[in-house]
């Protein structure tokens, strides 16, 4: 019995408390799940892998070396039906420089279906996130799933420093 939206997101919430709390960035949690079989492909947290990597990327990063291919090329060797979840939507810009999740999703634009989200990104770091319009525009639906909005959120900011 596949699990529902709901239970998707919980579970990358879970994912997200494994992150180590840091000022700088949010603790996300995310899972590519294959659509055919329900199966998860994938699981990452925010800082999961060793560098400044982010929940979505850690994902594909897995994929990558699983399959033995740069990142680049994860769409040759993934699912045709996929869809992202993520506590927090992909950055469609990063304060480090580093390539966005957005970017990184637009890669395997027509195999990612949709990008289910827990929130919207808050302002904190990026002013406005372009990265629904970007998704849309690919063709890639971003869905938000409510109702865990106040425990994504304290989560994703508990290394933040309180005003
Ligand atoms: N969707 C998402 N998943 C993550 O795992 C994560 N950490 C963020 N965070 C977005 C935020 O905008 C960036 O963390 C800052 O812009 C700082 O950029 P870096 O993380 O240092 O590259 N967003
Ligand atoms: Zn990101």
């Amino acid at each position: 019995q596949p699990m529902d939206h709901e239970a998707y997101m919980r579970f990358c919430l879970d994912l997200a408390r494994k992150s180590p709390p840091k000022p700088t960035n949010y603790r996300v949690g995310a899972v590519l799940v294959d659509l055919a079989s329900n199966d998860i492909l994938a699981t990452g947290y925010t800082l999961e892998l060793p560098g400044n990597i982010h929940a979505e990327q850690c994902c594909f990063m897995k994929l990558a070396e699983q399959h033995g291919v740069p990142e680049e090329r994860l769409k040759d060797v993934l699912p045709p039906r996929m869809a992202l979840y993520t506590t927090v939507e992909p950055c469609s810009k990063r304060l480090s420089g580093n390539l966005p999740c957005v970017e990184r999703v637009l890669r395997l634009a027509g195999s990612i279906q949709t990008v289910y989200v827990g929130v919207m990104e808050p302002a904190t770091f990026v002013s406005s996130n372009t990265g629904k319009a970007s998704l849309d525009a690919a063709g890639i639906s971003v869905v938000h799933v409510a109702g865990l909005e106040p425990e994504i959120l304290q989560v994703a900011t508990a290394g933040h420093v309180l005003p």
